[in-house]
Parts: structure tokens; C-alpha cells; sequence
């Protein structure tokens, strides 16, 4: 891959137990770049009421997208960081928060986002949440996740010149679903 000329954010996003964990780690490996696990950045005030199986509102997100973006971002500029990349998990489940995510990045002009948004079927999603331990988010809240997803689609896809990336991880393994990534960023 040659070197991009600005820095790049890539956006790991798509409804809880879709994977945004585990495939920003294998990008983080693979570009060697530093991965931020967005549910991190959630104020205790956020992270109570999903825990209690309340789903979030807008104006509850808005803080904590423009902190992840920023976070995000600053660390793809850093000086010491020689891939000039970054990885962020966040559902990011509706095109206005992607909007949003990108014009609160620290020198949005510097910065080339890559938004990857899987998905997968509710059935899995359900499943894989109910397995998963130690996380606020538990299945119950699954449904409201997959009711308002916006999965990318027209303008914002990469392939017609936008930075959205819609991967169907249904099936896929671990290993398949890197490989379509990183195949197709388009960086
Ligand atoms: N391609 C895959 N096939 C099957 N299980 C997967 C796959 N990717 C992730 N998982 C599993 O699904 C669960 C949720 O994955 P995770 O990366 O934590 O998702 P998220 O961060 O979106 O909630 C974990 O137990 C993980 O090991
Ligand atoms: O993997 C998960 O458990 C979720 O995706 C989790 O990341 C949560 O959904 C958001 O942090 C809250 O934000 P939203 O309500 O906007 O998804």
C-alpha cells in the first residue's frame, strides 16, 4: 500500500456484537496504527442508562461522538505515529452521526475518513451479545440498534467516490472479513 497524503481515520462501526471489536484490532495489527475502543469514551452518565437497557438519544450522543472523533484524529496526526493511521470502533449506526464523526475531527481538511459499517443478521446479533461478558450493552438492546441502523448506501459508498465501506459479515469468518476491508478501502 503506498503511503495516503493525509492522515486516515477508519471508523469500525455497525449494531453491538457485530464485530467492530474484533476487526479493529486486526486493522490496528495490520497497519500497525493505534485503535481506540469508542464504547470507552461513553460518560458514566451514558454508560448507566444502557446499562439499565435504556437506548441513548441524540443529544446523548453528540459529546461522545465529537470526543471520538477528536481522539480519534488527533491520534492519526501525531507526530510519532509513522503509519499516520488510526482505528475507531463506534456503531455510528445512522449517516448523520458518520457526518458528524467527520466534520468534529481535529484539522478535518488533514484527514481522510474511512467509514467500515458491518452487519450482519438480527438473529446473530442477538446471540452474540448474549455471549458476550463484561460489556454494558446487553441484548435487550439489540432490537432498538437494529431498528434505526442506516447501513451505507447511494453517495456515501467508496465506490462511488464517498468513504463508507458496508461489509455483510454474515457467515464470513474473521479472516474473510479483514481481507474484504482491507481490499477495499480505496486508501
Ligand atoms: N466473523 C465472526 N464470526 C463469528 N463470531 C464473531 C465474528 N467476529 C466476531 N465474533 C464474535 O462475536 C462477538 C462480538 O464481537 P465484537 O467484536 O465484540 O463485536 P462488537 O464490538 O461489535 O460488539 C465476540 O464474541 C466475537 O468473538
Ligand atoms: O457494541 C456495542 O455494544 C454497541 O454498538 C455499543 O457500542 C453501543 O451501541 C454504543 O456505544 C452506544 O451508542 P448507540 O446507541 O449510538 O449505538
Amino acid at each position: 500500500m503506498t503511503k495516503p497524503a493525509k492522515s486516515v481515520v477508519i471508523v469500525v462501526g455497525g449494531p453491538a456484537g457485530t464485530g467492530k471489536t474484533t476487526v479493529s484490532e486486526a486493522l490496528g495489527q495490520h497497519f500497525s496504527c493505534p485503535v481506540i475502543e469508542g464504547d470507552l469514551l461513553h460518560p458514566q452518565a451514558n454508560v448507566d442508562k444502557m446499562s439499565h437497557g435504556i437506548p441513548l438519544t441524540d443529544e446523548d450522543r453528540w459529546g461522545w461522538l465529537q470526543q471520538l472523533s477528536e481522539e480519534a484524529s488527533s491520534k492519526s496526526l501525531e507526530a510519532n505515529n509513522e503509519s499516520r493511521m488510526a482505528v475507531v470502533s463506534c456503531s455510528m449506526l445512522k449517516k448523520v452521526y458518520r457526518d458528524f464523526i467527520k466534520k468534529s475531527a481535529k484539522s478535518p481538511d488533514s484527514i481522510e475518513f474511512r467509514f467500515v459499517f458491518l452487519y450482519t443478521t438480527f438473529e446473530d446479533l442477538v446471540e452474540r451479545v448474549a455471549n458476550r461478558k463484561d460489556h454494558f450493552m446487553k441484548a435487550d438492546m439489540v432490537k432498538s440498534q437494529f431498528d434505526i441502523m442506516e447501513i451505507p448506501e447511494g453517495d456515501e459508498l467508496v465506490i462511488n467516490g464517498g468513504e463508507a465501506l458496508p461489509v455483510d459479515a454474515t457467515n464470513k469468518t474473521r479472516e474473510a472479513i479483514n481481507k474484504e476491508i482491507i481490499d477495499n478501502l480505496a486508501l
